[in-house]
């Protein structure tokens, strides 16, 4: 007997990618599992097979920074943070924090198609009585009009959001003068596509070529260098409530009128900021 739970969570990651460099992801959690039936006619009650798989994945791999450790020019070593990692290709970044930021895969390059096997691996190690076999399967998000990728770290997150290189794959929708922009859609999509975004509060120094961003936080010490032009610095925490109205205010300031912006954090929540140009409020 098969039983499947589609969407049965969210994985929120941070990919490093041998072709786009630093990429945010997120993926709605499909999942198969495989056995006998016991005899109240079930193979794993619902109520207990989502809490179970989530927060395994919630301790594992989600929110953390996924690193093909055979993929070109990649090092990983031990640093007094936990793990130090630096990249050359496609540019060049030094992270450091605690290893359990990390999840280091031993491949050229990380597909869903490959991470799913590798949770479905780790998951059917002890699966619960009855279960066999368990399937994972990680889908993107279909995407309408804009969307944007980025990584980032929370200092001031109790959870796993501190994590200075965690990231989304969310969907963006703007709107200037009550209707929906696609211009402004594509123009944003393209700036915040693979993009790090810091919080100013965080940066430990930057000039033209690089910025370089740390904090503690309850989890330990982390650090991020990286190109300038890979970075958005924003000045505030980057919450995807500051980062709406970070949005919504340049495109305000730029364009005049007035300015709403639905900024989604991953799949299926976000937040919506306005703003209105200076001229126009006068
Ligand atoms: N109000 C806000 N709350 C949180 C924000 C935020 O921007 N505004 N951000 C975060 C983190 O960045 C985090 O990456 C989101 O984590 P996520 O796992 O998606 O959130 P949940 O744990 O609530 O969701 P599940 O998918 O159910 O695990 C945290 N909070």
């Amino acid at each position: 007997m098969i039983l499947f739970v589609n969407a049965l969570s969210a994985l929120d990651v941070s990919i490093w990618c041998p072709q786009r460099g630093l990429v945010g992801a997120s993926y709605h959690i499909d999942v198969e599992l495989e056995g006998q039936l016991g005899d109240d006619g079930m193979l794993f009650d619902f109520g207990e097979v989502k809490p179970w798989i989530k927060s395994r994945i919630d301790a594992g791999v989600d929110h953390t920074l996924l690193v093909p450790t055979k993929a070109h020019d990649i090092s990983v070593s031990e640093c007094s943070e936990g793990l130090r990692l630096q990249t050359r290709h496609p540019w060049p970044m030094e992270l450091r924090a605690p290893r359990q930021a990390y999840t280091l895969l031993p491949w050229q390059q990380i597909t869903p198609e490959r991470l799913g096997d590798y949770l479905s691996a780790e998951l059917s190690r002890r699966p619960p009585a009855q279960v066999e076999k368990i399937r994972v399967t990680l889908r993107e998000e279909s995407h309408d009009a804009g969307g944007y990728t980025y990584s980032h770290g929370l200092r001031r997150h109790s959870g796993n959001c501190q994590r200075i290189a965690h990231g989304h794959r969310s969907r963006l929708a703007i709107w200037h003068n009550g209707q929906r922009s696609e211009t402004l859609e594509t123009q944003w999509s393209q700036r915040l596509e693979d993009i790090y975004l810091i919080d100013q509060a965080d940066l430990i120094g930057t000039d033209n070529e690089t910025c370089h961003v740390g904090y503690e936080s309850a989890q330990g010490r982390f650090s991020i260098r990286l190109p300038r032009d890979r970075a958005e610095i924003l000045p505030t925490p980057t919450t995807v409530e500051q980062i709406a109205n970070w949005m919504a205010q340049e495109i305000a300031s730029l364009h005049g009128g007035s300015v709403r912006v639905q900024a989604f954090e991953g799949i299926d929540k976000g937040a919506v900021a306005t703003a209105q140009g200076a001229r126009d409020s006068a």
